[in-house]
């Protein structure tokens, strides 16, 4: 039974990581500024508000806390936004990695797990990306991720720091229990917008851009269950004990789906229509990022069990159903 501390534990993948530490015996406590988190998503700990940018405030926590680890997952993360307001990515991104990570040191807060995203990889013209894949990030958003893990390799070696990186391919699903899901405000991820469109709480989903070098015209991307992924942070917490050997591990499942399959699959999980309409491609957007590595494996024995389409847009329904949440 450990202490974590869980920075963005308001959001979508930091709650159902507590849920996750909890189920596995372990004590999270949220660290979140609720910019686009919420309170009533934090079920499982207690919280604590502040800013990781404020370095007063996230050193107090970790002293107060004390976590055996922390998992960061505080963020701005939306590829498009970060195009528009690159200032504001670079400010909230790499500054608050920065003062977390120095607020560790000072206290003697040694391990850590790290989010980032395939985004750093950007487009690679259709070949699988595994650890050893080029950074080429297309978006502030992806650099400001590449830019932290350059940060966090420095620190890793002066400061002793136990780090393990995860580059998330495009988490989607919910809670099987629908007691978290995702919310986010405004929403812009393709699954919780193909469901809102057929729940008529918007008008038709915009496809962005028909004409990528793919298998139908459509963005390719390799979607994994936010319940996969949530465990692999619990085994990452245990294999920071015994290993550091491996600083980077990618998580996907190694199946690409056009946005077009997800539309089809959302129809056959649901039995319903997907309104939708093409639309000119949105900035930023590589046309393909799928998984090609194994790595995780072969270190912390990690597979992917409930990522189909059937089970990530069967569990998005449900907690969409149920919430109610209407944009
Ligand atoms: N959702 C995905 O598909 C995906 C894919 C790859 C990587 N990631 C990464 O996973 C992490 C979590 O993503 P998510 O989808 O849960 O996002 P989210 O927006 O739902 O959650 C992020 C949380 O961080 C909090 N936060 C942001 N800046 C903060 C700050 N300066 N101080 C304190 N709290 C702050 C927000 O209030 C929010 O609760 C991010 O680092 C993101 O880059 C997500
Ligand atoms: O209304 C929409 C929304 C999305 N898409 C497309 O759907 C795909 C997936 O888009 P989205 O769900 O917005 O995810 P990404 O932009 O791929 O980004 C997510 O996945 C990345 C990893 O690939 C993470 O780094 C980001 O944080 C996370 O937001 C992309 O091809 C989009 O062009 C549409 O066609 N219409």
């Amino acid at each position: 039974m450990a202490r974590i501390l869980v920075t963005g534990g308001g959001g979508y993948i930091g709650s159902h990581a507590c849920k996750a530490l909890v189920a596995a015996g372990h004590e999270p406590v949220t660290f979140d500024n609720f910019h686009t988190g919420w309170h009533d998503a934090v079920q499982f700990g207690p919280k604590i508000a502040g800013d990781l940018r404020d370095s007063k405030a996230i050193e107090a926590a970790l002293s107060d806390v004390k976590p055996e680890a922390v998992l960061h997952f505080a963020a701005l993360i939306e590829v498009g936004a970060s195009v528009r307001d690159p200032a504001g990515y670079w400010d909230n991104n790499f500054r608050s990695a920065k003062a977390l990570f120095d607020a560790m040191v000072a206290t003697d807060t040694r391990k850590l797990v790290f989010s980032s995203t395939c985004a750093v990889n950007g487009d690679l013209d259709g070949v699988e990306i595994d650890e050893t894949s080029p950074l080429n990030p297309m978006s502030p958003y992806g650099a400001t991720k590449a830019a932290v893990e350059m940060m966090l390799a420095g620190y890793v070696k002066a400061y002793g720091l136990r780090a393990l990186t995860f580059r998330y391919f495009n988490v989607a699903g919910a809670d099987p229990a629908a007691q978290v899901g995702e919310h986010h405000q405004p929403e812009t991820h393709l699954i919780p917008l193909v469901i809102q469109a057929i729940r008529g709480s918007r008008s038709a989903l915009k496809v962005f851009g028909d004409d990528y070098p793919t298998r139908d015209g459509t963005c390719v991307r390799d979607y994994v269950h936010v319940l996969d992924l949530v465990n692999a942070h619990v085994a990452a917490i245990d294999y920071l004990d015994r290993d550091t050997r491996v600083p980077l591990l990618c998580l996907g499942t190694g199946r690409g789906m056009t946005v077009r399959e997800i539309i089809e699959a959302a129809e056959a999980v649901t039995g319903e229509k997907v309104p939708h309409d093409i639309a000119p491609r949105r900035p930023g957007d590589p046309a393909s990022l799928v998984c090609g590595s194994h790595l995780a494996r072969a270190e912390l024995g990690w597979a992917p069990v409930h990522s189909t389409p059937e089970q990530m847009i069967g569990d998005a329904w449900r907690w969409h159903q149920r919430a109610g949440y209407t944009t």
